[in-house]
């Protein structure tokens, strides 16, 4: 049978026959493929013109009965009745390979309608193969079309050529796409076909040689490498015979940074009423940016995927999540290193527990970078000069965008492979990013909305195992974090950490060992990390504390006690008058505002500034160049990060993303003791205003 299928080609035949009514045209094999459900609780629902019942608003499908069909669940069975090629089934089935067996929801319920060349818009919770989902279907599609030059062709008609592009797929970040062409090289494997990658970060010409020297069926990229790519009339590769378009992480895609590179490309692309196009999107939510586009761009008889069984519990509301609230943020560091040692502890005491790997979250590049210099300088003697590291052999790896992107797929691909390992990132593996085995999910500070949350936990629990979210935010984050992840099962824990509510500003005369261990060991790395990198970090900080905190002063005075208490810094670095004036906090007293080699104390302690040359300090800086250079560097790369933090941009303007959070309502409070909802306490009380019981879930 499988003959009659490559012969003909299913999808290929369906294209060439109705290019944009396809419903009509199923193959025969396809039809016998209707039959009775066993997977009833999954929604499946095929839109003819009815799509505006997706409101808009909504990341909600419309409830609907579900269909009876008999799924193909067995990836085995693809080739058995002719569906699939036998060496993309061996690839995906092959122990010694992809070695899977069952296949999950989104692949069995989308798989049908996309071999056809049906338009899909797939909504599934992380962690549920959606990547193998889209390629399986887009892998065979090409395989099946008679004009290309696959394995069968090669010895007649000679290499792909970079024109054959038949399918592009769209990821947001460039280690997803690294991700996605990883997984689609497994599938492919024996066939011939060419999977071609296009990220940014890369060094463009050698990618464009590559693929003109070894041709591309399948090209994943990230939106601006590929716009690049298609808008340059000489980089000779182009996809005049383009049939299959895939958005992954669709929400992300058309949020307010890609859409309009995603627009463009789309416009460069052969028009799909000459060259018939299945688009495709595959996304966590469905938002109204992804609807407009379903609605500007799908064919009307699209099908909406919805794979969310009522009866299933989604990850973030199955896995154990904690809070765990600091007395400043200079307990942060500390605080994960005493996670980390805890579970070494308890893992070596029961060997069933797998071995500790996080990935270790914050909001901007400048403050992984710090995090994870610093856990690569810990000793287990503080004072010894050079010493085994406290957490033994385990891997201490960052990615963010301020890397070049080879050391960025460099520590992605160790993460993968390492058994006991953090890594220390940026939103650049929040979405998508599937590394094995991972046990805790470690966010530091607010992050920036509810998905990146959701996304960011979404990195544990993969594939049915187990995970652990953390969460370690300031005492006074409490609100405005309670606000929006208010139903999740995030219970806080104020036994475990210790160290979390440790005054960092005393000696270590009153705690106990440990956590003076700890702290030490901290304290003794972090003063290891350039003075520059700290006083960076501190500057980028600013404009992401100051959208966590109702009142500016508030956010300004902790994140002084991070530098004095955090930083080991003598004093407050200096911030320029413009970025003070920019982000309205010129006025307030305790920030210290300076020019390159001068500074004055913020204008609320007077106009006269008080200019003073930076002290001796600065001249034990290892690393060269004017703290106001180094703003604008640390900032440029977290913009390239694309939201993945919230600091301010490049010209000292605004915050990306405005909380309203403009006034000092909070500032009601001074040093430690703090308002909560009318609820005047101190850092050490536990006593949480309505909304946060203090044992009760958010
Ligand atoms: N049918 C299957 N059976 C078992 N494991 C599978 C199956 N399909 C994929 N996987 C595995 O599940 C893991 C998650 O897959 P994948 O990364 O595609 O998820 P995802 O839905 O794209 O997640 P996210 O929403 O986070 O992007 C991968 O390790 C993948 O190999």
């Amino acid at each position: 049978m499988f003959g009659a299928v490559r012969r003909f080609g299913v999808s290929q035949a369906l294209r060439a026959s109705a290019p944009r009514t396809l419903s009509s045209r199923w193959a025969p094999q396809l039809l016998k493929w209707q039959a009775p459900a066993t997977r009833s609780p999954v929604l499946i629902r095929s839109f003819q013109t009815s799509y505006p019942a997706l409101s808009a608003a909504s990341a909600e499908a419309s409830e609907a009965p579900a269909v009876d069909q008999e799924l193909i669940t067995e990836f085995a069975d693809l080739q058995t009745k002719g569906f699939v090629d036998a060496s993309i089934v061996r690839n995906i089935i092959s122990p010694d390979r992809m070695g899977l067996k069952t296949m999950t929801d989104v692949q069995s319920q989308s798989l049908h309608h996309m071999l056809q060349g049906g338009d899909v818009l797939a909504q599934a919770k992380t962690g549920t193969g959606k990547t193998l989902a889209f390629l399986l279907p887009t892998m065979q599609n090409i395989l099946s079309d008679p004009t290309l030059n696959t394995k069968q062709d090669l010895g007649r008609r000679g290499q792909p050529s970079a024109a054959d592009i038949r399918a592009l797929i769209i990821s947001p970040t460039r280690e997803l796409a690294e991700q996605i062409a990883a997984e689609a090289m497994k599938v492919a494997a024996g066939t011939g076909l060419k999977v071609q990658t296009a990220v940014g970060g890369t060094q463009k010409r050698l990618g464009l040689q590559r693929i003109q020297r070894m041709g591309c069926h399948l090209l994943v990229g990230t939106p601006g490498r590929i716009k690049d790519i298609f808008s340059d009339p000489s980089s000779g590769v182009s996809a005049p015979r383009l049939n299959t378009l895939i958005l992954d992480e669709a929400d992300r895609l058309l949020d307010q940074g890609f859409a309009p590179e995603v627009k463009l490309i789309q416009d460069l692309l052969p028009d799909p009423f000459k060259v018939s196009r299945q688009t495709v999107m595959f996304s966590a939510t469905v938002p109204k940016e992804v609807m407009h586009m379903v609605k500007r761009t799908m064919k009307p008889d699209f099908k909406f995927v919805k794979t969310v069984r009522d009866d299933e519990v989604p990850t973030h509301l199955r896995v154990p999540q904690k809070t765990v609230f600091l007395r400043g943020y200079e307990n942060a560091l500390p605080s994960i290193l005493e996670l980390a040692k805890n579970y070494q502890v308890k893992q070596q005491a029961n060997p069933d527990l797998r071995p500790f790997k996080a990935i270790v979250y914050f909001n901007s590049t400048a403050e992984v970078n710090l995090a994870a210099e610093a856990f690569n300088h810990l000793k287990v003697e503080p004072t010894e000069q050079r010493s085994q590291n406290p957490l033994g052999r385990m891997r201490l790896l960052e990615i963010h965008a301020r890397l070049s992107q080879s050391q960025r797929t460099n520590s992605a691909n160790t993460f993968r492979k390492s058994s006991e390992a953090i890594l220390f990132s940026s939103d650049v593996t929040a979405r998508g990013m599937d590394f094995p085995e991972v046990t805790h999910v470690i966010q530091v500070g607010v992050p920036r909305d509810r998905e990146t949350y959701i996304h960011r936990l979404g990195r544990t629990a993969r594939a049915n195992k187990t995970g652990e979210g953390w969460m370690f935010l300031h005492d006074g984050e409490n609100d405005y974090f309670s606000d929006r992840l208010r139903d999740l099962p995030i219970h806080e824990d104020s036994q475990s950490i210790p160290t979390a509510m440790a005054d960092m500003s005393k000696g270590l005369d009153n705690l106990s060992p440990a956590t003076a261990l700890t702290i030490s060991q901290i304290k003794a790395a972090v003063q290891e990390v350039p003075l520059m990198t700290r006083e960076s970090t501190y500057r980028s900080q600013l404009g992401t504390l100051l959208q966590s905190f109702a009142s500016k002063r508030h956010a300004i005075r902790i994140l002084n006690d991070l530098a004095l208490n955090g930083y080991g810094l003598s004093e407050p670095p200096a911030v320029s008058p413009n970025i003070a004036r920019n982000l309205g906090i010129s006025k307030i007293p305790e920030l210290v505002i300076g020019h390159s080699q001068q500074r004055h104390v913020g204008l609320g302690q007077g106009s006269s500034s008080t200019d003073r040359v930076f002290g001796g300090h600065r001249s034990s800086d290892r690393s060269s160049g004017s703290w106001a250079r180094s703003f604008d560097r640390s900032d440029r790369s977290d913009r390239s990060d694309r939201g993945s933090s919230r600091g301010f941009n490049d010209r000292g303007g605004m915050p990306r993303r405005s909380f309203d959070r403009d006034n000092d309502r909070g500032d009601r409070s001074s040093g430690r003791g703090r308002s909560f909802g009318g609820r005047e306490r101190s850092s050490g009380g536990r006593e949480r205003s309505s909304g946060f019981g203090s044992r009760s879930p958010f």
